[in-house]
């Protein structure tokens, strides 16, 4: 599980999270939602110990991100929106060495990265032989996403991992979440895909400015603001609206200028 007090990180006169106070139950699915900007990306930074906050505390599973970093990294598993991976390695000696950094040998990670690549539909040989500068973007999320899970982590965090997978990786992939969850797993999901965050997550919590507007349950939320959709509550709370009208305004400007 997940708990989050008073957790703030300022760069320099911008306070990118302010305030931030959530619990995360083991079994949910959390989907941490936000226009550009709104603090989630740093959200997840602090909460995996990659940035230190300035204020306020994470503790996964009992361990305190900002004091153990270490331990908290054992808990739990992350898919960074870069998907950023070593071009020079295979996919195999990537995976190998992410596993190495968990503490499991080659002789154990070895079947549990044939179990994914068997679910993400990859081929052994091309894992085994091309580098990965050479992988389509959808193969080197899934490589990724393989390896944020290879450690079997308690809490899961992801931040728009569907980006780069085609339908049928997509769907085994949102039904592989809900299995996690219901394997007790804590998961938080960053996206902006709004209808796939209101299928997969049995929570949300939306940020604006760095400050969490709400959170909860995301049809009695959509109830509570008579909101219809989830992307209609994002609409209304994060203040965008008209935003048809606008588009076709300025589409309309921009047919004038040429
Ligand atoms: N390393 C940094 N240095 C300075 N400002 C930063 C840094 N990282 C983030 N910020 C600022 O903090 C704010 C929150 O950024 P963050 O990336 O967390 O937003 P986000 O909700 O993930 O946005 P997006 O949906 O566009 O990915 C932004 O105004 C951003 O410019």
């Amino acid at each position: 599980m997940i708990s989050i007090r008073g957790l703030t990180k300022r760069f320099g006169p911008q306070t990118a999270v302010e305030d931030l106070t959530m619990e995360v139950p083991p079994g949910i699915i959390v989907g941490l939602l936000g226009p550009n900007g709104a603090g989630k990306t740093t959200t997840l930074k602090m909460l995996t110990g990659m940035l230190k906050p300035d204020a306020g505390t994470a503790i996964i599973c009992g361990v305190d991100v900002a004091a153990d970093p270490i331990g908290a990294k054992r808990l739990l598993g992350f898919v960074p929106d870069s998907g950023a991976v070593y071009e020079a390695l295979t996919g195999l000696e990537f995976l190998l060495m992410v596993g190495a950094l968990y503490g499991i040998s080659e002789q154990e990670a070895k079947p549990r990265i044939r179990q994914f690549l068997d679910f993400f539909e990859l081929d052994w040989n091309t894992l085994e032989t091309k580098l990965l500068g050479a992988y389509s973007k959808g193969m080197k999320r899934k490589v990724v996403i393989t390896a944020a899970l290879l450690h079997n982590p308690r809490v899961v965090f992801l931040d728009e991992p569907l980006d780069g997978l085609d339908a049928n990786a997509a769907v085994g992939f949102k039904a592989l979440l809900e299995t996690l969850a219901r394997e007790g797993k804590t998961i938080v999901y960053s996206s902006h895909i709004l209808d796939v965050v209101e299928r997969v997550c049995n929570r949300v919590a939306i940020m604006v400015q760095g400050r969490l507007l709400v959170e909860g349950d995301p049809g009695a939320l959509v109830r509570e603001h008579q909101a219809g959709t989830l992307e209609h509550l994002f609409t209304q709370l994060t203040g965008l609206t008209h935003l048809e009208a606008r588009a076709q305004d300025f589409a309309k400007q921009l047919m004038v200028k040429h």
